[in-house]
């Protein structure tokens, strides 16, 4: 197959190089300065330090975004959510298969917006779907074994996925609920930011439990009422990538809870990343969506007014435990 790859961030690459050992692949970095480095070097010293690019990856910079996506089977967008747009509009009259890897709700706009809900905006013939499942770029590349989520209503976005990515080292698992699969990529890392903040404050391990097992049920909450099937939050996109982003140090959204618990203020903690924390990004979006639609998510709700500088750190937890007493099961 041949595969483009647009965004040369750390997941990017990381799946670039992955690919590239079975398939013609070209990774595309906006910036030319940083493709003609990553080129020099063979490394992306910047997003994936210390990793050996395979020979065969291709870099580009320059081409334009539809021209390459027409000679390839597949694209990838490997964008942080806030390039979701732009992208998609660019790629509007692609007839390949093209799919997205970003994880969240959209911050800017009033909407708060998944990816396919962008798609179907701007380019609603387009045949897409979302990649996710949990996954730290560092340990794909150091050839560690992971499994992952292709989910899309198109079949034939599924298979190119499963086709692309399915190999020695990942396994693909299809899904048709891509809104299941995209809202749990997106509220892991709002709860990734709370479980920083329990292990930050050292509230121990059953305080971790119970927020990963309360935030699994908020975000089964949300996104069934979005449309989702419940199950799919059992599946490698809800649980599973809640579980690596909350206990998993390699989690930028968790190292953001584990910075603010030390004092660290929010700028401080996300400029020290040089990478993108989605979590802190669509906080907002996530609440004000789920108020819209009557949905009850008192940890991300927590979490946003703790980045809004609303509530200090031990307030937030204070307010969690003070809630009213409630049935487990609604
Ligand atoms: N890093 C991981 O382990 C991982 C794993 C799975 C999914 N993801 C998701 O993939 C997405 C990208 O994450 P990442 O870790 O590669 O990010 P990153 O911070 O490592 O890199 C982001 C890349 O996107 C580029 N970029 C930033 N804004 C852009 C825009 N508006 N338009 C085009 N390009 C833009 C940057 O130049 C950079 O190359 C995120 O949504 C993230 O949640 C990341
Ligand atoms: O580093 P994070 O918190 O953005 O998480 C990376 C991946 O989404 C984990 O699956």
């Amino acid at each position: 197959m041949k595969l483009a790859v647009f965004g040369a961030g750390a997941w990017g690459t990381a799946l670039a190089a992955s690919a590239a050992t079975r398939h013609e692949v070209v990774l595309w970095a906006r910036d030319p300065a940083q493709a003609a480095l990553i080129q020099a070097e063979r490394e992306n010293r910047r997003y994936l330090p210390g990793i050996a690019l395979p020979p065969s990856l291709a870099i580009a910079s320059g081409t334009p975004v539809p021209e390459l996506a027409a000679r390839c089977d597949l694209a990838i967008i490997a964008t942080p959510m806030a390039g979701l747009r732009p992208m998609l509009h660019s790629l509007a009259s692609c007839e390949r298969p093209v799919a997205w890897l970003c994880k969240g709700f959209e911050a800017t706009g009033s909407e708060g917006l998944l990816g396919h809900e962008i798609q179907a905006q701007v380019a609603p013939a387009l045949r897409a779907g979302i990649l996710s499942g949990p996954s730290f770029a560092l340990e794909l590349a150091q050839g560690r074994p992971a499994a992952l989520v292709a989910a899309s209503g198109h079949p034939a976005v599924r298979e190119a996925l499963v086709g692309a990515f399915h190999g020695e080292l990942l396994r693909v698992y299809a899904n048709d609920d891509i809104t299941g699969v995209e809202v749990g990529g997106a509220i892991k890392n709002v709860l990734a930011i709370a479980c920083g903040l329990c292990d930050g404050l050292e509230l121990g391990l059953n305080a971790r439990a119970a927020l990963i097992t309360r935030g699994l049920a908020e975000m089964t909450r949300l996104g069934v009422a979005l449309g989702a099937r419940a199950e799919t939050f059992m599946g490698l996109s809800g649980l599973g990538d809640l579980v690596l982003t909350a206990t998993g140090d390699l989690s930028r959204n968790r190292r953001v809870g584990l910075l603010l618990a030390r004092g660290s203020s929010v700028q401080d903690a996300t400029g020290s990343l040089g990478h993108v924390a989605e979590g802190v990004l669509c906080a907002r979006a996530v609440v004000a969506r789920a108020e819209r639609l009557g949905v009850e998510m008192p940890i991300s709700r927590a979490v946003s007014r703790l980045l809004g500088g609303e509530l200090k750190p031990r307030a937030a937890v204070a307010e969690l435990m003070a809630r009213d007493p409630a049935p487990e099961v609604r």
